[in-house]
């Protein structure tokens, strides 16, 4: 098959919403598009005249809109700038697509929790869908038939009673996060990486990611990086429908073979790592149980709805959502300890009070660190790991709050906002745990992974994976910031990059053993 390497990404959008890339664009589509386009725009305008308010936003300019407007980077940061000049709703237009960001936590729950049936489905891309084939894939699968039936798989396998049954996997990759980073703490952000793409990929598959370098983990990285490439670099095709009838050799028709490469990378991972499972079974390999061999035994003995496609693409978009989401977490949960002195100590005692330094904590601690629970909401708060949500498409028109939403629309949900919302969070900047306890009554923040039918899966799973890491991480390890040369702390700046899911920019930190032996905790676990 014919390969190529990917062109360096072209500057980077928000997924599901797209600019045009010129390398893609003829001239001729433009120019025949732009004209039926301010045709269509004319009459539209005309004959719809309707007694609500529009959704405020950016002026832009003719035809193109806000297409210059569209914030590549900083989006979170940037729409929330935008709230303060148009309010809970703001409104984006290219090309004739109306894309509407949501700001507002009533707006957000009265359309994606109350009205969820109207607003969770997903637009329609037609080259990450029909070119590249992740239609397949729940994040981006239509709202009906299909996307229930995976969404009540996921409901099955990720829901907290089965998260509680993984606790063995948990303590066992804990254990070599905790001996990684006792052994080289400079190297902490690749530990907790491997610790993050090593539990998916052995909950999912059971295979064992021993550093970063794994197969698997390569596979699974290069895999998410075209996929996410698919959706983010923005493709003519999807304002311009027809442009899919050209033939692939006329010029400027070079996306119908990338969109064929994609696919082949996006087929290894779906197949390829199934297929060494089966590999595996089949030759008598031991492998530890995994979503794939429970479900593969599940479906041969007849006992299960579900069929082999179904169990390979839902076990890629599992591993696809839980990796670099949870990672980002785990390296947002030791900056806020870094930065943070005083929570780090008294989440620390907290533990101590509660093992007795004698062993590490376990599940069923939960209930007894309510400090350490608030410590790991808090996280998911001051630095949301997926600060908007993907985009919605509005099934129906509607009105909300007297402003006029029309089928078709992409909704999107600034989860950021509500996060930096003054009604809903005193002094939202700060990092403070304490803010739920102790009659500090603040909601929890569970709106930090979604709402609705489309509320993220894993949510219980991510949850129970950040705490855990806390409890290992601060029963062994001080985390400290670097001095200077009289002795002054270097404390870093909280800095967050990324477009679909956020994370802290490298920082350093000085990361110690509590005391001499801590690592027994680890190493034997006195009283397991
Ligand atoms: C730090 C942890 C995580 C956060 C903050 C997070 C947040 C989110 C958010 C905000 C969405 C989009 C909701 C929407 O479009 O309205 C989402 C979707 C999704 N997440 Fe997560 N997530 C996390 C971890 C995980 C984990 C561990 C898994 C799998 C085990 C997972 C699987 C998914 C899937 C499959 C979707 C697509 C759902 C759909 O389209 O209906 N996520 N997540």
């Amino acid at each position: 098959m014919e390969t190529f390497v990917l062109p360096p990404l072209p500057p980077r959008l928000n997924p599901f919403t797209h600019t045009l890339s010129s390398n893609e664009l003829s001239l001729f589509a433009v120019a025949a598009s732009l004209g039926v386009l301010t045709l269509v725009y004319a009459l539209r305008k005309f004959f719809t005249r309707s007694n609500l308010k529009p959704v405020p936003g950016p002026p832009g300019v003719p035809i193109l809109g806000n297409l210059f407007d569209w914030p590549s980077e900083y989006q979170a940061e940037t729409v929330q700038e935008w709230k303060k000049v148009y309010g809970p709703m703001v409104k984006l237009g290219i090309l004739g697509k109306r894309m509407i960001f949501l700001t507002s936590p009533t707006v957000i729950s009265e359309l994606f929790a109350k009205r969820s049936a109207d607003y969770s489905d997903r637009p329609r891309l037609i080259f990450s869908q029909d070119y590249v084939g992740l239609d397949i894939m729940h994040p981006m699968t239509q709202f009906g038939a299909d996307f229930k039936q995976q969404r009540k798989f996921m409901k099955e396998v990720l829901h907290a009673d089965v998260i509680r049954k993984h606790e063995d996997l948990l303590n066992e990759e804990g254990r070599r996060l905790l001996q990684g980073m006792w052994d080289t703490p400079k190297n902490f952000d690749r530990h907790l990486r491997r610790f993050s793409s090593s539990l998916s990929l052995r909950l999912v598959y059971g295979f064992e990611a021993m550093d970063n370098d794994d197969p698997h983990v390569l596979l699974a990285e290069e895999m998410m990086q075209t996929a996410e490439y698919a959706v983010i670099a923005g493709w003519a095709v999807d304002f311009i429908p027809w442009l899919r009838y050209l033939p692939a050799w006329l010029p400027g028709v070079g996306w119908k073979k990338r969109g064929a490469y994609i696919r082949s990378k996006v087929d290894a991972m779906i197949s390829g790592n199934y297929d060494e499972v089966m590999q595996k079974v089949k030759s008598g390999v031991p492998l530890r149980d995994s979503f794939v061999t429970i479900n593969m035994r599940l479906a041969k003995e007849g006992k299960s709805t579900y069929d082999e496609q179904m169990i390979k693409t839902t076990a890629t978009a599992i591993y696809g959502g839980a990796s670099d989401t949870t990672a980002s977490a785990g390296w947002s949960l030791i900056l806020a300890m870094l930065i943070n002195q005083d929570a780090q100590r008294k989440a620390q005692e907290e533990i101590d009070r509660v093992t007795g330094r004698q062993r590490l904590p376990r599940m069923a601690d939960k209930a007894s660190l309510p400090y350490l629970q608030a410590v790991v909401w808090e996280v998911f708060r001051w630095a949301p790991p997926v600060p908007v949500t993907l985009p919605h498409r509005a099934r129906y028109g509607g009105e909300i709050d007297g402003y006029e939403i029309k089928k078709d629309d992409t909704l999107i949900a600034n989860l950021y906002s509500i996060s930096r919302d003054e009604e809903y969070h005193t002094d939202p900047e700060t990092y403070d745990p304490d803010r739920y306890l102790d009659g500090g009554e603040e909601r929890t923040p569970y709106y930090v992974f979604g709402y609705g039918h489309r509320r993220c899966p894993g949510a219980d799973m991510a949850f129970a994976q950040l705490f855990h890491q806390a409890a290992y991480v601060l029963s062994v390890f001080d985390i400290r910031p670097e001095v200077d040369s009289k002795g002054n702390a270097m404390y870093p700046k909280p800095e967050f990059v990324g477009e679909m899911v956020r994370h802290p920019k490298p920082f350093k930190c000085v990361i110690t053993p509590r005391w001499e032996n801590a690592d027994l905790l680890f190493q034997e676990d006195v009283k397991a």
